[in-house]
């Protein structure tokens, strides 16, 4: 996997057909999708149950793009290893999680995989600043970390804090939270470069209509393009 800091959406197949994971993240891919945004959850860091590693293997087959696995768990180190072996390219721990996020990151780096730390709505940009030659991506909430679907809070300084934080450093900026064709442009404006979009990709499509999969990414490229 290689760097670059040109726009990518992440599709969150959050919100797509959980009875049809499988042909869901082929159709994402095929209609455009850049990355596949893969969020777990444990019903204790967050208030929901989603995916455990053997549910993240079992998608790894279908995804040809970027595995970006979203750990919204408490403890994080006792599952790293089980997520590596799951086939994740990226996976992300909250530096709310836990007292010891340095040691995660290596481990995750140790792993194999690309480090990501990710920020609360209300964590400050400067509770990585310690962190930016050990992760290669900060995830940026811009909702608070649970559930698709809503309301996207405003993290724009945020983002320019960490822009300017991470210099010339080969660190993504990723957000995720209510990213649709309105908000896109403001965070990519901010300095952001991979979008997690949930229902604004999956809304009003399905694996029997996956052009229109195809047309929401497309509108929030576009939008994006326009910052
Ligand atoms: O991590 C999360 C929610 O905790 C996200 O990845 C959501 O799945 C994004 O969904 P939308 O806000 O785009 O619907």
């Amino acid at each position: 996997m290689s760097f670059d800091r040109s726009i990518k959406i992440a599709p969150s197949i959050l919100s797509a057909d959980f009875a049809n994971f499988g042909q869901e993240i082929r159709a994402i891919e095929a209609e455009g999708a850049d990355w596949v945004h893969v969020d777990v959850m444990d019903g204790h860091f967050v208030p929901n149950l989603t995916f455990g590693p053997a549910a993240v293997k079992a998608f790894r087959p279908h995804v040809k793009t970027v595995m970006d696995v979203h750990l919204m768990i408490a403890p994080v180190d006792p599952y790293i290893d089980a997520y590596a072996d799951a086939g994740a390219d990226v996976l992300t721990a909250h530096v709310e999680a836990g007292p010891h996020i340095h040691r995660t990151l290596q481990a995750i780096r140790g792993a194999g995989m690309k480090a990501g730390v990710a920020l609360n709505p209300g964590t400050p940009a400067e509770a990585v600043a310690h962190l930016l030659d050990l992760t290669d991506l900060i995830c940026v909430m811009t909702v608070n970390p649970g559930f698709g679907g809503q309301k996207f809070i405003d993290m724009t300084a945020k983002i320019r804090s960490l822009r300017e934080m991470i210099g010339d450093r080969p660190v993504h900026i990723e957000i995720d939270g209510g990213v649709d064709p309105s908000t896109a442009p403001l965070v990519v404006e901010a300095g952001a470069d991979v979008l997690v979009a949930g229902s604004a990709v999956f809304r009003g499509g399905s694996v029997d209509a996956p052009q229109v999969y195809g047309e929401n990414i497309r509108k929030i490229r576009e939008a994006a393009s326009t910052a």
